[in-house]
């Protein structure tokens, strides 16, 4: 199915655009290329589109300003660097939008302000409102003040949960290359162009390498998990040269650029995906073939007979991860056993729980209300 077409007909889209791009692989912001985005969004707004930006660039922007060619190891200074680069990243918006008569906003965000159901909650209803408002909202991790504990990471994963937050159409993520190949054409000049995939094809996962440049963060790989994580609302994800001349007016018009990751998943429901987008799993459960199935198949919740390992510390009721031995994840969900229990009871039938930890607190290690697959 030619999903192009899905851009057209898209009422809200979430559009990222990466620093090596903003900032011409770090020489300072690329105005002209702004400019030309600002006006292709606001013909976009014209045709009745919702659009959200997620731009990165204020580290690579803030270190061009400060003279600095190399990108410093120090966190501190890296927020100092995004402190000063992210004034002039919403200046430069601002001004392009304003030609066109468009109001833009900022919005910086942490893991930690999305990981409370309130504020996750709150967040939806300010960007609903900017949107209705007509302004073109500005989205950013708060690179300045974020640690460790409550970073998102990497804007593509920021374009995602935005994507989710807003039960967006779309994400497009503009980059420096063509879009996915099946191996990093600046290391492989034989690598070939994928047109299109299903998003959350485990194979993509090995195709897609880290960032090649000085200043992007993530590479394809963390685009490539960003579809599967859009799709996860039925989100369609683009990844496309924000060099193509025309590029956002030609996929409105339908026009086939880019690789297309189509999401093929059924939409979940609020929980679930307030539930998916916590990006802070405490552990990992290892599962058999049989126990993947069953979670992602049949719809089951997971058993400790089909748990073969684990790894982490956590206590009951946080978040882990289930993934198969490969490590590739397919669902997330809040656990019945601390880890410790969890280790005694793996490939255990449910019957010897109690016999084994000498008292039962749910027959299921994660109960399916309490669940979320990740891939189908
Ligand atoms: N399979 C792949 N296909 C295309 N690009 C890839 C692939 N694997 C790794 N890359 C690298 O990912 C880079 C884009 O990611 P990144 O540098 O993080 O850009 P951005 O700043 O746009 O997020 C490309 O320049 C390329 O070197
Ligand atoms: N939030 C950071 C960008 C992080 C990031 O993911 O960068 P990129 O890989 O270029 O999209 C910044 O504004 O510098």
């Amino acid at each position: 199915m030619n999903t192009f077409s899905v851009i057209k007909d898209a009422k809200r889209i979430v559009i990222k655009i990466g620093s090596s791009l903003i900032t011409n692989y770090g020489k300072g912001i690329d105005y002209p290329a702004i400019a030309a985005w600002a006006a292709q969004i606001a013909a976009l707004r014209q045709a009745g589109k919702e659009v959200v930006l997620v731009s990165s660039g204020a580290i690579a922007e803030g270190m061009a300003r400060l003279g600095w060619t190399s990108r410093p190891k120090e966190v501190n200074k890296q927020q100092a660097a995004a402190s000063i680069g992210q004034m002039g990243l919403i200046q430069a918006y601002e001004k392009a939008f304003s030609t066109h008569h468009l109001l833009a906003s900022q919005i910086l965000l942490t893991h930690e302000d999305l990981a409370d159901r309130l504020r996750y909650i709150n967040a939806r209803s300010t960007f609903l409102t900017l949107l209705d408002l007509g302004v073109i909202p500005i989205v950013n991790e708060n690179d300045t003040i974020v640690t460790d504990e409550i970073r998102l990471g990497d804007n593509d994963t920021l374009g995602a949960v935005v994507t989710n937050l807003i039960d967006a159409d779309a994400l497009i993520i503009l980059t420096d290359q063509t879009g996915l190949y099946d191996s990093d054409p600046r290391k492989n000049p034989q690598a070939q162009f994928i047109h299109h995939a299903t998003a959350g094809d485990p194979a993509l996962e090995k195709m897609a390498g880290g960032s090649g440049s000085m200043v992007g963060t993530g590479g394809m790989i963390t685009k490539v998990l960003a579809a599967k994580r859009a799709a996860s609302t039925g989100a369609h994800t683009i990844i496309v040269s924000g060099h193509e001349e025309n590029v956002l007016a030609r996929l409105a018009a339908g026009e086939t650029i880019g690789t297309e990751l189509q999401a093929s998943h059924s939409v979940r429901s609020a929980r679930k995906q307030w539930l998916a987008d916590h990006l802070r799993v405490r552990g990992k459960i290892v599962l058999d073939a049989g126990a993947i199935k069953a979670l992602t198949e049949q719809g089951k919740s997971l058993l400790p007979i089909g748990a073969i390992d684990v790894s982490g510390t956590f206590k009951r009721g946080d978040l882990v991860a289930c993934v198969d031995e490969n490590g590739i994840e397919y669902a997330r969900g809040l656990i019945n056993y601390a880890s410790s229990d969890t280790r005694r009871i793996l490939r255990q039938p449910t019957h010897k729980i109690a016999e084994i930890l000498g008292s039962i607190h749910n027959e299921e290690l994660i109960h399916r209300d309490n669940l979320v697959v990740l891939m189908p």
